[in-house]
């Protein structure tokens, strides 16, 4: 295992959220003080838009700024953001047996984000490994439950992390999916076949990718990834000050191209085709695939941690079907039900679940 700088948590300004409805889990009683509470805003800037005005510029710096500390709140205030929180979106190891109660008779359906879910979040992205150990947890889970991971990433970069080819892989944030065959009931065979519906976005993909390149070198720090289907363009190591230089740069990029869209991550400014499909339609593309559509003998689990995983627990949320876990160290918007703290804590959620099911054989 290499060494690398694991980075903590980004921060966010304050929003009221209403209390979220929890679909699958047990009812749970309302968060002292009431129905709403107040907590810190994470990632929640997910769609810039990239049209043209200087005050768009301030609202993608406002939002690139959200992810770094910004405002500290009192203690007081801070405790009761997160007792309410954790009200309303648990533990899923403390939850544990209520989940696995949930999937009596139903085949469980595994779907995993990368970074910052299987792997720690550091500062170089092409230092973001997982660990064997976590890599064994995964392989396991994919012995008793057909398991997909949906990155943001290019599909080829994320199963070089992962490297294990009994899963099913949608690099892209979806947009690269390599599934089973559609309508088989198949589990982790070699039928395999890809989907990629932004194909015709390619080589526009490819020239914005070079012209970032270009444009951004000027700014120390600024990295710029190439996702196949995707673009992200990295401020973690890029100095607070320059980052409106960097969004100055990119937006003159995209100034050209009115059929991309900008979405933020975690200290990232990712840029995709306008297409309607996201992390969301790609669990749903691979669920119809694996022959669960219609199906009420199914629950899907999606581990993610990011602005873009949200797709993903709406959809099951919208569904009444399964349900998604947020990897969040504090209070977070979301539509997940349930939280784990960090990937050792996914790990240990991913043992447990093997552990389970292998005392029911
Ligand atoms: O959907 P994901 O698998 O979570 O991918 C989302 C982005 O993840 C990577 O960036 C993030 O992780 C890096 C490594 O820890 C970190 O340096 C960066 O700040 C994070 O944003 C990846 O490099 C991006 O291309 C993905 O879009």
């Amino acid at each position: 295992m290499t060494n690398q700088t694991v980075v903590g948590f980004d921060t966010k300004s304050t929003i009221e959220v209403a209390v979220s409805n929890l679909s699958v889990v047990p009812p749970l009683p309302p968060p002292p003080g009431g129905r709403r509470v107040t907590i810190p805003r994470k990632n929640f800037f997910s769609k810039l838009e990239t049209g043209g005005g200087g005050a768009k510029i301030h609202a993608w710096v406002d939002s690139m700024r959200a992810s770094s500390p910004t405002r500290k709140s009192s203690e007081t205030e801070e405790d009761h953001i997160k007792n309410s929180w954790i009200l309303q979106h648990p533990s899923a190891l403390d939850m544990f047996e209520q989940i696995v109660n949930l999937s009596k008779g139903k085949q469980i359906v595994m779907f995993l984000d990368y970074d910052g879910t299987l792997s720690p979040i550091v500062e170089d992205p092409d230092r973001a490994f997982m660990t064997n150990e976590m890599r064994q947890a995964v392989r396991d889970v994919a012995k008793y439950f057909p398991t997909a991971i949906i990155s943001g990433r290019c599909r080829a970069k994320v199963y070089n992390f992962v490297r294990l080819s009994q899963l099913y892989y949608a690099g892209s944030h979806g947009m690269d999916i390599k599934g089973p065959s559609k309508g088989c009931k198949c589990r982790n065979d070699n039928q395999v076949v890809p989907f990629q519906p932004a194909r015709e976005f390619l080589p526009m993909i490819d020239k914005v990718y070079k012209a970032l390149l270009e444009k951004t070198k000027s700014t120390p720090g600024a990295k710029v990834e190439n996702n196949k289907f995707c673009i992200s363009v990295h401020y973690r190591c890029v100095d607070e000050t320059s980052w409106t230089t960097l969004a100055e740069q990119v937006k003159s990029v995209l100034n050209e191209y009115p059929k991309l869209k900008l979405n933020q991550g975690r200290k990232v400014l990712e840029i995709r085709p306008i297409i309607k499909w996201d992390k969301g339609k790609a669990l749903e593309y691979l669920l119809e695939s694996l022959g669960y559509a219609n199906s009420d003998n199914v629950l899907p689990v999606y581990i993610g941690d990011d602005r873009t995983d949200e797709d993903a627990f709406k959809v099951l949320r919208d569904r009444g079907q399964g349900f998604g876990i947020l990897v969040t160290k504090a209070p977070k918007e979301t539509n997940a039900s349930y939280s784990l703290q960090e990937p050792s804590e996914v790990m240990h959620f991913l043992r447990r679940l093997v552990e389970w099911k292998q005392s029911l054989l």
